[in-house]
């Protein structure tokens, strides 16, 4: 497995490109560790899909450079890079069986037979094929196949990544489950270095150690599951992560606290060292995981109006009216909600102040 690195990385589909709207992805230096698990998440059109090509050797990135250990590979094709690539389609061959299709890529690297049996099988077996593999691979299920297809990606060790463009796309909602969870523990126990495309943000988080949150060519932020959603590094962050998304407010910075309308909401001191630069505008950020609503006027705490209440099993989503902003909160479920009129605390700690978009502090 390698390490992979974007180096001034930058791509236009146009020949001649005049502005960074001609740019489906902006200039980028990333290293992503090798034997990381890596999601790729954003919504369609952000620039996944070519970040992915790029890596793979089907785009040649108008700048830049990607190198895999230190090596420059930029203009290698696919076959030269020494990786595995699953895409949302099955490609297996119809007429061999199961076990020949994952042997495939090994027989074709000309690996001893008693290996290519030995790890075929344990593929098999991870993904739960073992009961398939003297089927033929016509008669199976679209679902089998994308299975295969997995497996076939999986079962190289020697790879220098393997690369999944939304494999899961045309997989039943129930094997899908059970595949996110596969992967992720085929990953902890090979360590390979993996690189998957989603648009999902659930996906992207039950699955990688690392997501690469992307927005029009740009990436907005790489971390951890836990990062991104503690600590959003920029508003769209906030919103696409999350279900419901972060809750953002327009605000003042007024001694020490910041102010929305006229109401005063404390920072936590971490923030308050990091005073924003006037001028710039400035919004406060809260999970609805984090928002406190309760039917008593504490200490801080502000009125609100309770617009609407809904209970989704597990947990209910609160929608409250904070003078002229609506905001949601994301309740447990045995959690009691006051009626028409409540009071909502923004914990210091957890209340985010975002300036121009970006998190302070
Ligand atoms: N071959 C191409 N020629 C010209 N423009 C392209 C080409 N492929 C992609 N684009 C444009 O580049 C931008 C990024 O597209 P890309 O497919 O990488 O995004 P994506 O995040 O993978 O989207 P999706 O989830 O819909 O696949 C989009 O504006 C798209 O229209």
């Amino acid at each position: 497995m390698a390490r992979i690195e974007l180096r001034g990385l930058a791509h236009s589909y146009s020949t001649h490109p005049k502005g960074d709207a001609d740019y489906a992805l902006k200039r980028m230096d990333h290293v992503w560790h090798d034997g990381g698990a890596y999601a790729l998440l954003g919504p369609s059109g952000c620039g996944k899909t070519t970040l992915l090509n790029i890596i793979s050797g089907l785009v040649i990135p108008s700048e830049g450079q990607v190198l895999f250990d230190g090596l420059d590979v930029t203009r290698l094709p696919p076959q030269q890079r020494n990786i595995a690539q699953v895409f949302q389609f099955p490609v297996i061959y119809d007429t061999m069986s199961v076990f020949d299709n994952l042997a495939f890529p090994l027989r074709n690297r000309r690996v001893a037979e008693t290996e290519v049996r030995a790890r075929v099988e344990e593929v098999a077996d991870m993904l739960e094929l073992t009961g398939e593999l003297g089927r033929r691979a016509r008669g199976l299920t679209a679902d089998a196949k994308q299975k295969i297809s997995l497996g076939r990606g999986l079962v190289r060790s020697d790879v220098a990544a393997i690369l999944f463009d939304e494999p899961l796309t045309v997989i039943d909602p129930q094997l899908k489950w059970l595949l996110r969870r596969k992967l992720k523990q085929i990953h902890e126990r090979f360590q390979l270095s993996l690189i998957y495309v989603t648009h999902d943000q659930n996906e992207a988080l039950t699955f990688a150690q690392q997501v690469v949150v992307m927005s029009e060519g740009s990436v907005m932020q790489l971390g951890t599951p836990q990062e991104l959603f503690e600590r959003p590094a920029h508003t769209f962050v906030g919103y696409f992560i999350g279900s419901p998304g972060m809750n953002f407010l327009p605000c003042r910075y007024e001694g020490g606290a910041a102010m929305v309308d006229n109401q005063r909401i404390p920072l936590a001191k971490s923030v308050l060292d990091h005073a924003p630069h006037r001028g710039v505008p400035l919004e406060i950020g809260i999970r609805p995981e984090h928002l406190r609503i309760g039917a008593n006027p504490v200490n801080g705490a502000l009125p609100a109006e309770i617009a609407m209440v809904e209970d989704l099993g597990n947990f209910k989503i609160v929608t409250a009216r904070l003078g002229r902003h609506m905001l949601k909160a994301k309740l447990p479920e045995d959690d009691a909600v006051p009626g028409d009129h409540g009071w909502l605390t923004f914990p210091p700690d957890r209340t985010r102040l975002y300036a121009d978009g970006r998190l302070v502090a």
